[in-house]
């Protein structure tokens, strides 16, 4: 079963030192079947908790989320072996001292011989403009090399379901180039939050997220224009900021 699917989903925090919580995300149910879903929406709408509940990093406080059939929660071990999820701060995701070494660890328990891990390793980062850094310490790499090398550790072992958070933040032109690509020649599911629209207009399917809400959910145009409504519609009530491009033009 080749699907994700939220039945009800809502995640609530508490709020330290009071009995009162937070709601994250409210009553989200979605069945994703398509290859590349992009997620926007504000910062601090939800988009990371959405994604976060994809590998149980998150948990939902009501409902269920299900990965090709496993339960996040339940089968959270079998989940996470299939879901490849690339954090937003590569250097949460980065353990080791070198690019190579870090990619090595990936491929450990897919590829047990010793000289085919390390090939494969330099191939992956060969692909990704990566192996004339490969031995540098990960601490002396740019934040857009790094970005890359944790994507490319992530995308080495081939997982069925790879779980993006802002991949793109710190990658230049020709990087972002290589990431869309990248995900476009990739056979596996992609779920993606970005603040990148061309990005996300490259979607098959895209959900806005507003006030942990899902405001939104289909057509990529039609998702990115709703987005923009809102950011407009948010930005007409600061006080003091102006009139919108093309406002009170005649
Ligand atoms: N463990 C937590 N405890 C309390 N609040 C939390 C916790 N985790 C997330 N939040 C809050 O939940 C909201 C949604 O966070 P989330 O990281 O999902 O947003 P986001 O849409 O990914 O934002 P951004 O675009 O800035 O990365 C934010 O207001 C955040 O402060």
């Amino acid at each position: 079963m080749n699907s994700i699917s939220f039945s009800r989903v809502s995640v609530r925090v508490a709020i330290d030192g009071s009995s009162t919580s937070k709601t994250l995300l409210e009553d989200v149910s979605l069945s994703l079947t398509e290859r590349r879903i992009g997620v926007i929406g504000a910062n601090g709408s939800g988009k990371s908790t959405l994604l976060r509940l994809l590998n149980g990093l998150v948990e939902p406080s009501e409902g269920t989320v299900e990965v090709h059939g496993d339960d996040t929660v339940k089968a959270v071990r079998r989940v996470r072996a299939n879901v490849g999820f690339v954090f937003t701060d590569p250097l949460s995701q980065l353990v080791m001292p070198t690019g190579r070494e870090d990619v090595e660890l990936s491929l450990r328990r897919s590829i047990k011989n010793t000289r085919e891990r390390a090939a494969h390793a330099e191939a992956v980062l060969d692909r990704f403009g990566l192996l004339p850094l490969a031995d540098q310490s990960i601490y002396e790499l740019s934040g857009g090399e790094r970005q890359l090398l944790a994507l490319a550790a992530v995308i080495a072992v081939n997982p069925k379901v790879l779980v993006l958070d802002e991949p793109s933040t710190l990658l230049d032109l020709r990087n972002r180039e290589l990431l869309r690509r990248t995900l476009t020649g990739l056979e596996q599911q992609v779920v993606m939050s970005t603040h990148d629209l061309d990005l996300a207009l490259e979607m098959d399917r895209v959900l806005v997220v507003e006030s942990g809400r899902i405001v939104f959910d289909g057509d990529a145009a039609e998702g990115v224009a709703r987005y923009r409504e809102l950011c407009a519609t948010a930005l007409d009530e600061v006080p003091g900021l102006g009139e919108r491009p093309g406002r009170g033009q005649s």
